[in-house]
């Protein structure tokens, strides 16, 4: 996958099947709007922003489900072959008919591929009916691809934000097509883990990311290309007390330096909420029952996750 930052189009070479749309978390309807474009046959071009528009023009967002770093990921799992950042600062003026020949034309659009409501054009007034208008106008075909629903309604960032912030993963992995993971850079704490037997990687939840549920999770963590069965506990960890909120893995049958290094965990299932213990010791007790039920829930959870 080609990535292009801000400023300046790519000059393709062939026409393109263009997908259009933040796609946070890059869930299974995000993942129906990509195939669809993608069974054009055409080479696909993902067109986002850097930034989400709601922040710049609210200066303020939902949580976000997925770092820049982990959609790029995605998409080139996928096979998007164009990755397309525009800056918002720069587009929100442009009228909805500027929008398509500032970007779209001068990029061979051959189809425009978005989501059932997504919109464009200054204060995002024009649709995908206006799209597809458009389209007739200067040589494309716009598709607007309906929903995937369960049976709850249609598949959301926001539904999904909500799951994860109640704790309730394998609900989020159903509508993600994937376990949730978090992946930040590997920090140093108070070595405390060593020294109770049990290390773990610290990775801090910085404001703005989704933060699920306060709590112990059976989970899995990536290293070196392999998934490492593992035990994580985000919160503040209120009995020895953290200023930032943490994401904690003790990853087993491992001793590695991780430290500095982005490491990608997954979350998949809530053992118990975060508690305060009178001291270390019964700490230390708890954290050994809890990789004990890490280990057999992973056990009885071999298939269907990484
Ligand atoms: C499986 C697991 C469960 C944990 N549960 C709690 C908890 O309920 N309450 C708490 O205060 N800290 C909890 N912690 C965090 C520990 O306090 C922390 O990992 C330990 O103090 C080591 O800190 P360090 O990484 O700074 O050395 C848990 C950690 C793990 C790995
Ligand atoms: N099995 C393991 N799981 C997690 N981290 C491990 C493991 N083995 C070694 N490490 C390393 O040890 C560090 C954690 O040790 P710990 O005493 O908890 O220190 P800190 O308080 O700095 O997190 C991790 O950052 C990682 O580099």
């Amino acid at each position: 996958m080609e990535i292009y930052r801000a400023d300046k189009l790519p000059d393709m070479r062939e026409p393109v099947a263009v997908i259009l749309g933040m796609f946070d978390g890059v869930h299974v309807g995000h993942a129906a709007v990509i195939r669809a474009a993608q069974e054009t046959g055409l080479r696909t071009a993902l067109v986002t922003f850097t930034e989400h528009p709601a922040q710049v023009l609210k200066n303020r967002r939902a949580p976000e489900l997925t770092t820049a770093r982990q959609r790029e990921r995605i998409f080139a799992a996928m096979q998007v072959d164009f990755l397309i950042y525009l800056d918002f600062k720069t587009i929100k003026s442009l009228s909805a008919e500027e929008f398509i020949q500032n970007v779209l034309v001068p990029i061979r659009t051959k189809a425009a591929f978005c989501g059932f409501n997504y919109t464009f054009g200054a204060g995002g007034k024009a649709g995908p009916a206006e799209l597809e208008r458009f389209g007739e106008r200067y040589g494309f075909t716009a598709v607007r691809v309906p929903p995937v629903c369960d049976a709850d309604g249609p598949v959301s960032s926001t539904r999904i934000r909500e799951q994860i912030v109640d704790g309730r993963m394998e609900d989020a992995a159903r509508l993600l097509g994937r376990p949730f993971t978090l992946e930040f850079p590997v920090i140093h704490g108070r070595q405390l883990g060593r020294k109770l037997g049990i290390p773990t990687i610290n990775q801090r939840i910085p404001d703005g990311h989704v933060c699920p549920r306060y709590g112990v999770y059976a989970a899995s963590a990536l290293v070196d290309g392999c998934w490492r069965d593992a035990v994580a506990s985000v919160g503040v960890k209120p009995t020895v007390g953290s200023d930032d909120v943490l994401c904690e893995t003790f990853i087993f049958d491992y001793d590695g330096d991780l430290y500095d290094r982005w490491i990608e965990v997954a979350l998949h299932t809530f053992l118990r909420p975060e508690e305060r213990f009178a001291g270390v010791e019964e700490l230390k007790t708890q954290m050994e029952r809890d990789i004990r039920h890490a280990k057999a829930w992973l056990a009885r959870h071999k298939r269907n996750r990484p």
